[in-house]
């Protein structure tokens, strides 16, 4: 079990779940799970996990929330984060990861970037992976040759249509970005591999020009066309806007690609699916040019949250953790504590409201499940927020005998204790085995609060002179 800064935890597996589902607080309270056959749904008795109301409807037809691709861009739009520098040795084991965490589709850094971006493509391009393998290149005949000698699958292909890149960037007008998407595209697909165009910065482009050069790109059979929110700007009815346009005027399928400046990558990738996306770019933990893209992680929690069988038959969650160490440590970043899934304390329950239903039913305060990523939930015990409920779990994990009184007083001390300080699990254990002694050896009886103090002093100095005591006998 991992520390827990905040003071004990007590990780709550399987086993434990039976134990306390079979008799909260020793009072034959019926579990939470029995109860829901009480709700009103007449299908409520075919199965024991409640509906989720934020899955996708039905009626909602345009909506690919259990139909879509993840393209992970972590070896492409990753490699543009600041700090950022993966070796080839690097770049083939995250592109195993993800191929084996199951990604759809794996980017990469346009190979005219440099002689080894090339090299490194190649190779990734003969691992035999799973996953497709694609590159990303400016709209450029020069880029196309030297892809589509890599062996890729596929070829991403990028041109910025806002007013600020048009003049700032590339310096070219619609006329001639048309001219040359149809060239480059033209080019790919006679090599018999997958074509996609983007519109670098869309969401600051006329939407006449974008929705006429994607409906002339789908034309020509591009396999899909790309939305980039290239400054993280839109917002996700902006976003939704754009797609479900986007959708009415192509056939092909729709990319989507997320800056997240403002928090928004997340609700717009889900946004993006729920009007008709089928791919969302993602990097592993959301790594790219400032502060980067949608999240992989994010995005699973944000889709399983919405599917989780869909979600699970797709990807191998409990490989997840991994994938981000890998990258956390290429990128020297830490996992920020409030990632999803894999953050420090995703899984770790404190305040005793929290921690009473939780051990009662974990879904009263989880969304995601720990076990279906490879994880352990925890209940943190050792605060002043703690409730008696939690402490009697833990109680019991000791295989310490205390009836309903006795746990409250203990708490009642655990409280105090925490009023100085957050108590570590081995403090807390302390504390319930000198009170469970205390009782059965009859030194102790509930509220006896001097005696309880009296014996912690005991514990505490015999503690003490057992560490002061040499370990070799002497010899007088
Ligand atoms: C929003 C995004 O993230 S898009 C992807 C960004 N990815 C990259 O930039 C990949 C890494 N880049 C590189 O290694 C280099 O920038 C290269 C090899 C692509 C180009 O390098 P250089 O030739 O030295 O040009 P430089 O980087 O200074 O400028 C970019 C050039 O591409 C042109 N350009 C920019 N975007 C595009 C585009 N989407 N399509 C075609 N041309 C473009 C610019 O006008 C400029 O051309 P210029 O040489 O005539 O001035
Ligand atoms: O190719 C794309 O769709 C996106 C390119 C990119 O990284 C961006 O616009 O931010
Ligand atoms: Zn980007």
């Amino acid at each position: 079990m991992c520390p827990h800064p905040n003071g004990g935890s007590t990780p709550v597996n399987k086993n434990d779940m039976v134990a306390i589902e079979n008799g909260v607080n020793g009072t034959n309270a019926k579990p939470a799970i029995k109860k829901r056959g009480t709700t009103r749904d007449p299908n409520a008795h075919l199965s024991n996990e409640p509906k989720n109301p934020y899955a996708a409807r039905a009626s909602d037809l345009l909506s690919n929330i259990s139909n879509f691709n993840i393209i992970e861009s972590t070896l492409r739009e990753g490699e543009q984060f600041a700090n950022a520098f993966f070796d080839t040795k690097t770049k083939i084991a995250i592109a195993k990861a993800l191929d084996a965490f199951g990604v759809e589709y794996i980017e990469l850094t346009s190979p005219a970037a440099s002689e080894q971006s090339r090299l490194d493509c190649e190779a990734i391009c003969k691992l035999g992976l799973r996953a497709k393998i694609l590159t990303h290149i400016r709209c450029h005949m020069d880029d196309a040759r030297i892809a589509v000698e890599t062996g890729v699958d596929g070829v991403d292909v990028v041109i910025g249509t806002s007013s600020f890149l048009r003049e700032f960037s590339h310096g070219k007008d619609m006329t001639y970005i048309t001219k040359t998407a149809i060239e480059v595209i033209e080019f790919v697909k006679s090599k018999g591999i997958e074509v996609r165009f983007s519109s670098e910065d869309s969401f600051r482009s006329d939407l006449v020009d974008l929705l006429s050069i994607y409906q002339t790109v789908d034309n020509i059979g591009v396999n899909r066309v790309g939305i980039a929110d290239t400054v993280g700007c839109a917002n996700p009815r902006q976003v939704y806007d754009l797609v479900r346009t986007l959708r009415s005027v192509v056939s092909c399928d729709i990319e989507i690609h997320l800056h997240n400046d403002t928090g928004m990558a997340i609700a717009n990738a889900y946004t993006a699916l729920e009007a008709g996306a089928t791919h969302i770019d993602t990097s592993v933990l959301g790594i790219g040019e400032r502060v980067g893209i949608t999240p992989l992680g994010g995005l699973v929690a944000c889709l399983y949250a919405a599917n989780p069988e869909y979600v699970k038959s797709k990807y191998n969650l409990s490989m997840l953790r991994e994938i981000e160490n890998l990258v956390a440590e290429a990128v020297e970043v830490n996992i920020p504590f409030m990632n999803p899934i894999t953050g420090y304390c995703a899984f770790t329950h404190k305040a005793g409201i929290h921690a009473k239903a939780i051990l009662n039913n974990p879904s009263t305060y989880e969304i995601l499940k720990p076990e279906d990523f490879g994880l352990t939930r925890y209940v943190s015990i050792g605060h002043r927020l703690t409730g008696w409920n939690a402490v009697k779990s833990r109680v019991e994990q000791l295989g310490l005998t205390l009836n309903d009184d006795e746990v409250k007083d203990v708490t009642a001390k655990i409280k105090e204790l925490a009023d100085v300080r957050t108590q570590s699990m081995d403090d807390v254990d302390t504390l319930l085995r000198v009170y469970h002694s205390g009782i059965q050896s009859g030194e102790l009886a509930c509220g006896q609060k001097e005696a309880l103090d009296r014996l912690l002093r005991r514990h505490k100095a015999e503690a003490q002179g057992r560490a002061a005591s040499p370990s070799v006998e002497r010899g007088d």
